[in-house]
């Protein structure tokens, strides 16, 4: 049985077409990410499954029943699943431990558990403007985890963090399904965010899902321009009549081996763990990535394609 199942959504805002027939379904444990440009709809989406917003046409099936929209519904949203917007707030003037002990539905010890997953425990007798913003956000997903939801919506919940936090927060992400039975369902422009996280990815355009696969097929295999430029660079190869996508790491400098193209290296670029080498190989500029730090502006190179 699905977790959830999203059927034909539609929606329309102002006269305009936001979101065109979106479905897909999600299985208990399953992490799922949707990518796609501002504005492509996926805030929008999120909030239809969460029962924030009403759809046009279509349905949302939660554990088989019905997520009820604004419109059919006195108090919005579904009792199983959980939205943390890119736009929470935290009342002022409470202590941490009183705020979650007011939404709390959890038994003392599954509470202590879950704040310790959310790395909160040492900031409960606390008030709001004596934690950070990544801190902040932390307590708002456990001021939503507490409430014992099944499904949870993340809409891009790395924004507006730095890198330690984001690091903290990553962890925190992959230990609700494991040690908290939740799954989520998790929206992100960054692709190393999701990449290493996701089962499946949706790259959203325009109202519509272009691609659905596993983080490799999306990252590997794009179905165009834009799904390949939202996960990184890319260089666009002409063979037998085709396009193909292929990212800097799958062109590897050789020596003299056959099958190779050789190219004159235009730029170097430090990446910290890598260089990104700007070569013009037959009258393309190309970008291709490499560890070898002897490569230098000016240099002959001989070019392959991994296999
Ligand atoms: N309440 C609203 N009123 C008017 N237009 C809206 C409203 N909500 C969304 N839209 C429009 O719907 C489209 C999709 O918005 P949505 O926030 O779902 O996109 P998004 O992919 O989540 O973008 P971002 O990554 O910038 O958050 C946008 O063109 C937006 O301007």
């Amino acid at each position: 049985m699905h977790l959830l199942t999203v059927s034909g959504i539609q929606k329309w805002i102002g006269g305009e077409h936001i979101l065109k027939g979106i479905s897909f379904k999600q299985d208990r444990f399953q992490n799922i990410a949707i990518v796609g440009e501002s504005g492509s709809g996926k805030s929008t989406l999120l909030r239809i499954v969460s029962g924030f917003t009403q759809a046009d046409e279509g349905e949302v099936l939660f554990e088989k029943q019905k997520v009820k929209g604004p419109m059919e519904k006195l108090i919005p949203g579904h009792s199983g699943i959980a939205y943390l917007s890119q736009h929470y707030e935290l009342r002022n003037n409470y202590k941490m431990a009183e705020l979650l002990q007011y939404a709390n539905k959890l038994p003392a010890a599954d509470a202590a558990a879950l704040y310790k997953v959310c790395r909160i425990d040492h900031l409960l007798g606390r008030k709001n403007d004596q934690i950070s913003g990544g801190e902040q956000q932390r307590i708002a997903l456990a001021r939503l985890l507490v409430t014992a939801p099944r499904l949870l919506l993340l809409d891009e919940p790395f924004s507006n963090l730095d890198l330690i936090n984001k690091n903290i927060l990553k962890s925190v992400i992959r230990e609700l399904s494991e040690k908290l039975k939740i799954t989520c369902l998790l929206v992100s422009h960054d692709p190393t965010d999701i990449l290493p996280w996701a089962d499946q990815i949706m790259v959203m355009k325009d109202g519509a899902v272009i691609q659905k696969g596993s983080p490799w097929q999306v990252y590997k295999h794009p179905v165009n321009e834009y799904a390949a430029g939202l996960f990184g660079k890319f260089n666009q190869i002409a063979s037998n009549g085709k396009t193909m996508f292929v990212r800097p790491e799958d062109l590897h400098i050789v020596t003299g081996t056959p099958n190779t193209l050789m190219g004159k290296v235009k730029k170097v670029h430090f990446l910290g763990n890598a260089f990104e080498l700007e070569v013009m190989l037959l009258n393309e500029l190309v970008t291709i990535r490499t560890i070898d730090s002897s490569i230098k502006a000016g240099d002959t190179v001989h070019v392959a394609l991994a296999n």
